[in-house]
Parts: C-alpha cells; sequence; structure tokens
C-alpha cells in the first residue's frame, strides 16, 4: 500500500465460526481508503463470509461468531458495543441477486435516508437524484420515479440497489458478487459505476470472475479454504504472484 494512502479497514487475527465449524483462519489485511479491494478464490473459499463481517450481517444468525479485530478507522466493529445500526448507516452492502422492495423506484430511495435523517421533500428529492445520478440510473428513469422499481430490467434495478446503498453516504460499500445474476452488458455497466464511485466510497467487493476483478480493483485478496493466501496490488497479484497457489488459481490450474 503506498505511503499516501490510509487504511480504512483494518484487519487482525479474524477466525469466523459456523456452529463449530471455523470457516475462518486467521485472516489478517489492511484495505486501503477509496480504493477498490477484490475478493477472488475457489467457491467456498470464504469470500462471502468475509464480507459478511464487515457491516455484522452474521450476528442476525444465531450459532455465527467472529473472533479477532476489525478496526474500521481505527474502531472495532466486532465489539460488543458497537452500535450496529450506525455501523450499517457507514457500511453499505449491495447483493448477489438485485433486491429493490416493492415499493417505487422514488421510496426505494427514500426509504434507507428516512431511517437515518429528517429532510423535507425538496431536500428529499434532491438527495433522490443525487443517488439516482451516482448510480448512473438517474436519465433511465427520470420520468417514472412513481412506478415499481420491480418494473425494472436485472441490470436496473442492480443500479436501483447501489443508488439505495450510496443514497445514505455510507464510507464503505460491500458488493457481493453484483453481477452474477446479470448479462454482460448490464455487467460492464455496473463495472464503469464502480470504477466511477471509487473516488467517493471504499469499496470491497466479492468476485467469482477473475477478469472482473483485474478489471475494476486497486487491490486484489486471494483466499483458500478459509485462508488469506496473498493480498497485495491488483498488478502485481494478476502479472507476478507471490505464492505458487495464487499462480496456479490465476492461471486456471485449479478453482
Ligand atoms: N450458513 C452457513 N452455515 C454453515 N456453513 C456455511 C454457511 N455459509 C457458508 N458456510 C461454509 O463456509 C465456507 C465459506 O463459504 P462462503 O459462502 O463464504 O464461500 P465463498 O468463497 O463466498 O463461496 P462462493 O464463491 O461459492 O459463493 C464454506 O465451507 C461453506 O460451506
Amino acid at each position: 500500500m503506498s505511503e499516501l494512502q490510509n487504511t480504512k479497514i483494518a484487519v487482525r487475527h479474524l477466525d469466523f465460526y459456523y456452529g463449530s465449524n471455523k470457516s475462518l483462519k486467521d485472516i489478517n489485511l489492511e484495505m486501503p481508503e477509496k480504493q477498490v479491494t477484490a475478493f477472488i478464490g475457489p467457491s467456498g473459499c470464504g469470500k462471502s463470509t468475509l464480507l459478511r463481517v464487515f457491516n455484522r450481517m452474521y450476528s442476525l444468525y444465531p450459532g455465527q461468531r467472529a473472533t479477532g479485530e476489525v478496526l474500521l478507522d481505527g474502531e472495532n466493529i466486532l465489539s460488543p458495543s458497537m452500535d450496529v445500526n450506525m455501523l450499517r448507516a457507514k457500511i453499505g452492502m449491495v447483493f448477489q441477486k438485485p433486491t429493490p422492495f416493492p415499493m417505487s423506484i422514488y421510496d426505494n430511495i427514500a426509504f434507507g435516508i428516512k431511517l437515518y435523517e429528517k429532510l423535507r421533500k425538496v431536500e428529499m428529492d434532491e438527495r433522490v437524484e443525487e443517488a439516482l445520478r451516482q448510480a448512473a440510473l438517474w436519465d433511465e428513469v427520470k420520468d417514472k420515479l412513481k412506478t415499481s422499481g420491480l418494473g425494472l430490467s436485472g441490470g436496473q434495478q442492480q443500479r436501483l440497489c447501489i443508488a439505495r446503498a450510496v443514497a445514505v453516504k455510507p464510507e464503505v460499500i460491500l458488493l457481493d458478487e453484483p453481477t452474477s445474476a446479470l448479462d454482460p452488458i448490464a455487467t460492464l455497466k455496473i463495472e464503469e459505476l464502480v470504477s466511477e464511485l471509487r473516488n467517493q466510497f471504499t469499496i470491497l467487493i466479492v468476485t467469482h470472475n477473475m477478469q472482473q476483478a483485474a478489471r475494476v480493483s486497486d487491490y486484489t485478496a486471494f483466499m483458500y479454504i478459509g485462508e488469506m493466501v496473498e493480498f497485495g496490488q491488483t498488478n502485481q497479484l494478476f502479472t507476478n504472484p507471490a505464492k505458487k497457489q495464487t499462480e496456479d488459481y490465476i492461471t486456471g490450474r485449479y478453482g
């Protein structure tokens, strides 16, 4: 990491358990602010599990627990005293399948903002527009804001979910395989969007697509069976990996 970049999230000795099953083993990692970090690795290596630690999603499920430290700007988010609602305002998430709420395009965006802020109608209109513009969706939906979000195409729905995430002005955005349900053109639009949003947010993206990781990310983390094998600048990791396991994976020898 260059000395000019601040660490946004630092992971220290993180273990994760589904019941008695240990799925993440002593993960250590520092993710720089306002950069895109991609998580790659074979199916079941723990990418999604790790991403779900960053907004404490797992704590909704009994039997799932994390030990160690995850420091967001130096504050341990795993601490029992952490306000999970505040955490989820700072760390937004977008899932694999687009998940618009069954309400209008406008309300999909306004809903989350209302949880945290009380705005007048004109201010809310501005915020909704700003979020839709940031998600590169405004021009396509500006004349039908009152129609259902479920009437949009899959790619548009996913950009609506990204708009919903950015609308509450988070610091970090978690993307869990955000294009795996989309066609190549919709995928390209999301990738372009990620590149634009990287100036404003710290973005962590899980992808099973190595080309996507290479295209959109500044840093890449390669995981294998619950362990962090290698983390580094994306160019470096793909062209000159430090570990044989990484090389075998990126050259398609396994996975
Ligand atoms: N709800 C769960 N209960 C028990 N074990 C789970 C659960 N979810 C995931 N696991 C296990 O944890 C390990 C990591 O799974 P995870 O979904 O994080 O991997 P992944 O790298 O995201 O995989 P994929 O690319 O297939 O989505 C796997 O061994 C998986 O079987």
